[in-house]
């Protein structure tokens, strides 16, 4: 079979739409949940995938289902409640000194872990936290310029089959050099409200490269295997110049599972999320590849975007309730830091929040300001362009086994409202260090087929 037609499964990336441009994903039940979390932002993914499962994963019988009132009863098919239990995993450590990996999943399928410590959560995914982060007058003058901003925001629109969705919260992106990061696109097309860097913005932005860089050695040393890069990561030093900005107005908006589009972070990317205003769950989960025994999904990871107060940092098994998620300490400023395969072997969300405690400045919004270090290398200038002579987007493989891993440039014109794909794409190569044939320092192909097999 040619790839091209391969790569027409409407499924491959769905997610990527719904979730402010920069996602990535290949998993059906992750597309349906996408399409459904659009036309129904007040459900939680949890309601939208018990329903799913409820009707055998039919997007037009839940959404009917969903819109019918009075509510339809969900049938009974699921046993097993999404909430189960929550547990820190410190009680889970293995009592060593170091850091501990746990090698095999914790979680299952159905079921949400909540890590409330920082180490928790670098021990167990390839995230680290921290509170408190910026000075609170800096912090402070960063929202109330985002607040300003806010006018300025917009929702993403994006096509899926014949139907226009829009993104469940409002996005904008901030670049340090307008004149040439003005040409970046996302859905195939332009962008049209592509901001320049502000005075807040830039200021925080050096606080934060600092930090990450710090993250990044510390991971390396302390977490990755004999405590050097992962392949394709990069040596350089990380340099954000530009910040993906989302703002969540109210408990109801949100953002679906994704992993963040590669095509200008490239590979092995890392990303710095500082969190302002109102907290929020952020939750990860890792991809198993379809192959993978009965379930493709771990259980997902919550991580409080928030300061934990001493005597919940270590709780043993309790059982979960809103009104405990509640009742921790109001944090903005927390600086979360994506590490290098996370985006390859992690999604991430953020679920609509049935309360939240309103932010004394922010009122019930929260921003995520996602600092990148985009590529120029990368420039939609110089990367590989499909048929309909559109810069290609950049995919990594996630859930098929034989291919797992291996990246792809892609046409993504079917995603634009109006657009149709060409359905072209070709195999991705990086060297060693995340570099593509046309980058200066290139040092020859690393990634070479899984399979011989195509
Ligand atoms: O709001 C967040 O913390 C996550 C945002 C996000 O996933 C993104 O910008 O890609
Ligand atoms: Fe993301």
């Amino acid at each position: 079979m040619e790839p091209s037609q391969k790569r027409r499964k409407v499924s491959f990336d769905a997610v990527d739409k719904c979730d402010s441009g920069h996602g990535s994903e290949d998993d059906s039940t992750d597309f349906k949940l996408a399409v459904l979390a659009s036309l129904h932002p007040d459900r939680s993914d949890d309601v939208l995938l018990d329903y799913l499962l409820a009707y055998n994963g039919s997007v037009e019988n839940v959404s009917a289902a969903l819109s019918t009132p009075p509510k339809e009863e969900l049938p009974k098919k699921r046993n097993n409640a999404i909430n189960g239990v929550q547990s820190s995993l410190t009680s889970f450590a293995t009592g060593t000194d170091g850091p501990t990996i746990i090698a095999k999943p914790l979680t299952k399928k159905g079921r949400t872990l909540h890590l409330y410590s920082p180490e928790d959560i670098e021990a167990h995914t390839p995230c680290s936290i921290l509170h408190n982060f910026l000075p609170t007058d800096v912090a402070d003058a960063l929202l109330q310029e985002l607040l300003g901003e806010l006018p300025t925001f917009r929702r993403d629109k994006f096509q899926i089959f014949d139907r226009s969705v829009v993104s469940p919260h409002t996005v904008r992106l901030y670049v340090d050099d307008v004149k040439t990061q003005a040409q970046y696109t996302y859905n195939g097309g332009p962008i049209d409200n592509i901001g320049r860097t502000t005075e807040h913005l830039l200021t925080v932005s050096d606080l934060v490269r600092v930090k990450v860089n710090e993250e990044i050695e510390r991971r390396t040393k302390n977490f990755q295997p004999n405590g050097e890069r992962l392949k394709f990561q990069s040596p350089d030093e990380w340099r954000p110049n530009a910040s993906f900005v989302n703002c969540y107005s109210s408990g109801k908006e949100n953002v679906g599972w994704h992993s963040d589009n590669l095509t200008y972070l490239g590979v092995g990317a890392i990303i710095g999320s500082l969190s302002l205003g109102v907290k929020r769950e952020f939750r990860v989960r890792k991809s198993l590849p379809q192959s993978d025994t009965s379930s493709t999904e771990q259980g997902q990871i919550a991580i409080h975007l928030r300061k934990c107060t001493p005597e919940r940092a270590a709780p043993r098994l309790v059982e979960i309730s809103e009104a405990l998620a509640n009742r921790w300490t109001k944090a903005h400023n927390s600086l979360l830091v994506m590490h290098a395969n996370m985006q390859e072997e992690w999604k991430h969300s953020i679920a609509p929040a049935k309360a939240i405690d309103p932010h004394p400045v922010a009122g019930n919004r929260r921003f995520n300001i996602t600092y990148r270090c985009y590529k120029d290398y990368l420039h939609p200038s110089l990367t590989p362009r499909c048929k309909c002579n559109m810069a290609a987007v950049l995919r990594c493989v996630q859930k098929r086994a034989a291919t797992r891993g291996r990246y792809m440039w892609m046409c993504h014109t079917g995603f634009s409202v109006g657009g149709t794909s060409c359905g072209w794409f070709t195999w991705a190569k990086f060297d060693d260090e995340g570099k593509p044939e046309w980058a200066k320092g290139y040092k020859g192909n690393a990634n070479l087929p899984i399979s011989a097999k195509e």
